[in-house]
């Protein structure tokens, strides 16, 4: 039996303006499923994201999400289609609450869950004393911890995370890769784009190696191990 894919990129290629960043990217994932997509700094792992987001427009190829072609379906839309992107860095909304940054995803998206703030402190009990917190007082992994919240407010079936463990203290990196592994045990697919290796191939269902806007690998994290996974990065 055959799935829909979650994700299917066809010929894709993207950049700013005459900076061509990705070449022919041709890449399949699965409901469900966790691709963490890597390589080194600067190959076009955000620009991926980005193009996959609607924030960038390909110039040439398609993106189609759950059977629907969104290559030019506007960023704002694609929220509605099931979409949902952390963007690298922290996005709060600095001098609202924690609480009313978790209302303003909600009120933003029709699709939202009805009980917002549950639904983020089942994901992230850590939230609940700072809810009355102003979102630029958090700590980097708290604001972390926010984002994600806020993108599982509007009810994704697939996630872009792009670098979520950027930056963070290792005892909230470890709760960050708990709360990714809850999030795809309900069927969420997430792309992940990771530098730590070990916490992608911890993580990861497909390991897509990135490489000067070119896909140079791609295939299931089981047939990675630690050493040929740190190769592949380093070529
Ligand atoms: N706004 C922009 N305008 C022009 N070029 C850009 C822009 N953003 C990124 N680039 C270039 O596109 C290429 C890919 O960058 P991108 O940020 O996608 O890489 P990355 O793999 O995510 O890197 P990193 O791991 O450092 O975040 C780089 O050469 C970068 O300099």
């Amino acid at each position: 039996m055959t799935t829909t894919p979650a994700l299917h990129l066809n010929h894709l290629n993207a950049g700013y303006g005459r900076a061509h960043v990705l070449f022919d990217i041709d890449l399949t994932i699965h409901p469900g499923t966790i691709a963490a997509i890597m390589g080194r700094n600067g190959v076009g792992k955000t620009t991926l994201l980005n193009t996959i987001a609607g924030l960038i427009t390909p110039t040439q190829g398609t993106i189609t999400h759950h059977n629907t072609d969104i290559t030019h379906t506007p960023p704002h839309t694609r929220i509605h289609h099931g979409l949902a992107y952390v963007p690298q860095g922290h996005d709060t909304f600095a001098p609202l609450t924690v609480a009313e940054n978790l209302h303003l995803a909600h009120q933003a998206n029709p699709r939202s869950h009805p009980h917002p703030i549950d639904h983020a402190l089942h994901h992230f009990p850590r939230l609940q004393p700072l809810l009355h917190r102003k979102a630029g007082h958090l700590s980097g992994g708290q604001a972390q911890q926010l984002n994600l919240a806020r993108a599982l407010i509007t009810r994704p079936t697939t996630l872009l995370l792009d670098e979520p463990t950027e930056g963070i203290q290792p005892s909230i990196v470890t709760e960050i890769e708990n709360a990714i592994t809850d999030i795809a045990a309900q069927g969420i697919t997430i792309v992940l784009v990771e530098q730590y290796l070990d916490l992608a191939l911890r993580l990861a269902d497909t390991i897509t190696v990135l490489d000067a806007g070119r896909i140079t690998h791609h295939g299931p994290r089981t047939e990675l191990d630690h050493d040929s996974a740190h190769a592949l990065m380093a070529i």
